[in-house]
């Protein structure tokens, strides 16, 4: 008896120096040398080895014959560890790198967190083991160091962790190195001798959060846009390239540009704001396309204007003056600045040049959809036609929350009933709800457009008396004033663009 309970003894001795040790161990680890840490930890591993029903995948920062290039693997693990490290990891490593906006945070060596997938969780352990050999040499390019992502799980789990699991952590990586991405706005206008585009950062705030427009209409969009941008293998499957368009129509100030903003910061793309009436000819913009990266939207606004696209199918007669001379019209002279036309264009945007990169969305838009030749607009081509219309009660409510932080309100009602009965765009709308001076509250931003509202709505039915009292001048006049206003409209817009 005696016996055993010395045995006894010095096993609960053995014990509590052990746990001595260990407490000592994780006190001081991050004070100690690192070829200690490894020492410890490969001891470590040989012991537990022994009783241990895990297998381990280890991922090195370096590949290559010599080891001098950094594994895309690893730095595909470090992004998608960067969010569970931020969140569980005690000890972290911040670096900032030319292509993130952010700082990426990162485990510090020799630190650990638990990741879970389809239920069963794994351990990632970041180490680095130093590299005996000396690093001053011709002939060796081996680091000092070398770091490496350790992934643990349970070997029962072998096949889940081998194939799907790392497929998992490569597709988050890329969408999150995607989100984090400094991306780029593009323009044609002031290209050089060794690229056809400028670019600028590309750092608008929009985002579908802030856009104003039916929710069930918004999210169809977001869905059309995450099924497009995961579909890689669907469109080699049924050998089409990978590209989709997108048409958006509507009057001015109902949020096309702003569309735009929120589908690439919604993807993470660039965007290529491709200025037609500066394209020369057709080689030129083929030439263009093909220097348009993946992963971006190219833009055309206002295709209606942007060349004389929308008649070349039709023939026009040309137009008369008083004595009856052709007048040279405002396109026609475009055209002399740029020989685009249509079946280059539609060539470039679905043809064989089409299939040059991939991942791309072609956006148009339009004031006036009824101007656009059909071929230009037909589906496969553009594929989404997305109306932007005035301001709904829902569209509204966005705009309050976002210009006021304002959820309800008693003046709601009010909107809701004058909206229904007048049509402002939500650039209006969100006009009357930017306080007018500082000290502005909800209040009177609500009341100023309950009052613009029923100005509104006092001004069509006035011009609704009119039009019954003489139907048929008036109804000629208002054709002429939309005429007028179109043709301005144009003329305005290609002076700005110009001017840019
Ligand atoms: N649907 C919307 N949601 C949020 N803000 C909007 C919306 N529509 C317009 N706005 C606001 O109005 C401004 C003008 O909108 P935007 O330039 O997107 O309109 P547009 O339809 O492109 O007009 P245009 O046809 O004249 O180019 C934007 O800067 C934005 O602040
Ligand atoms: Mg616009």
């Amino acid at each position: 008896m005696a016996g055993f309970s010395r045995l006894g003894e010095s096993w609960a001795e053995m014990g509590s120096a052990l746990a001595g040790l260990m407490f000592m161990y994780a006190m001081f680890q991050q004070y100690m040398p690192t070829w200690i840490l490894s020492y410890v930890e490969s001891l470590t591993e040989k012991l537990l080895d022994y009783f241990n029903t895990n297998v381990q995948i280890t991922f090195p920062e370096f590949s290559g014959d010599r080891m001098n290039k950094r594994s895309r693997l690893y730095l595909a693990i470090e992004i998608y560890l960067s969010g569970l490290a931020s969140a569980h990891a005690r000890r972290l490593k911040a670096d900032m790198s030319k292509k993130s906006k952010t700082p990426v945070l990162s485990m510090d060596d020799h630190e650990e967190v638990t990741d879970e997938f389809q239920g069963v969780k794994v351990r990632w352990v970041s180490s680095k083991k130093e590299n005996r050999r000396p690093s001053i040499s011709l002939y060796n390019s081996e680091p000092d160091e070398t770091r490496f992502y350790k992934l643990v799980f349970h070997r029962n789990e072998r096949d889940k962790f081998t194939t799907s699991y790392l497929r998992h952590v490569m597709e988050k990586a890329k969408e999150m190195s995607a989100r984090n991405r400094q991306r780029k706005l593009y323009t044609n206008n002031s290209g050089d001798d060794y690229s056809p585009w400028s670019s600028v950062l590309f750092e608008h705030p929009a985002s579908f959060e802030t856009l104003a427009m039916d929710p069930s209409k918004k999210r169809e969009i977001m869905n059309d846009l995450k099924a497009f941008s995961s579909s890689k293998d669907y469109y080699a499957k049924i050998g089409k390239a990978w590209k989709r368009g997108y048409l958006l129509y509507g009057p001015p100030g109902t949020g096309k540009s702003t569309m735009i903003a929120c589908i690439a910061n919604y993807l993470g793309y660039d965007v290529y704001d491709l200025e037609l009436t500066a394209v020369k000819n057709n080689s030129q913009l083929r030439e263009l396309m093909m220097e348009t990266s993946s992963k971006s939207v190219i833009v055309i606004e206002d295709i209606d204007c942007s060349l004389n696209l929308t008649g070349q199918r039709r023939k026009k007669s040309p137009k008369r003056d008083e004595e009856d001379h052709p007048v040279k019209e405002k396109e026609d002279e475009d055209k002399e600045v740029s020989k685009v036309t249509l079946s280059g264009l539609l060539n470039t945007i679905d043809g064989l040049w089409s299939g040059c990169g991939s991942e791309k969305i072609i956006v148009f838009t339009t004031n006036h959809l009824e101007d656009l030749d059909p071929a230009l607009i037909r589906r496969g081509r553009m594929d989404n036609h997305i109306e932007m219309s005035y301001c709904s009660f829902e569209a509204f409510k966005v705009l309050a929350k976002n210009y006021l932080d304002t959820e309800s309100h008693v003046l709601f009602d009010d909107v809701k009933a004058l909206l229904n009965e007048v049509d402002m765009t939500p650039a209006d709308v969100a006009e009357n709800l930017i306080p007018k001076c500082g000290e502005d509250d909800a209040d009177t931003c609500l009341k100023n457009l309950v009052e613009a509202l029923q100005e509104a709505r006092g001004e069509a039915v006035d011009e609704v008396k009119d039009v019954k009292a003489e139907p048929n001048k008036l109804q000629e006049i208002a054709r002429m004033k939309q005429k007028v206003m179109k043709k301005l409209m144009s003329k305005l817009k290609r002076k700005h663009k110009k001017r840019n």
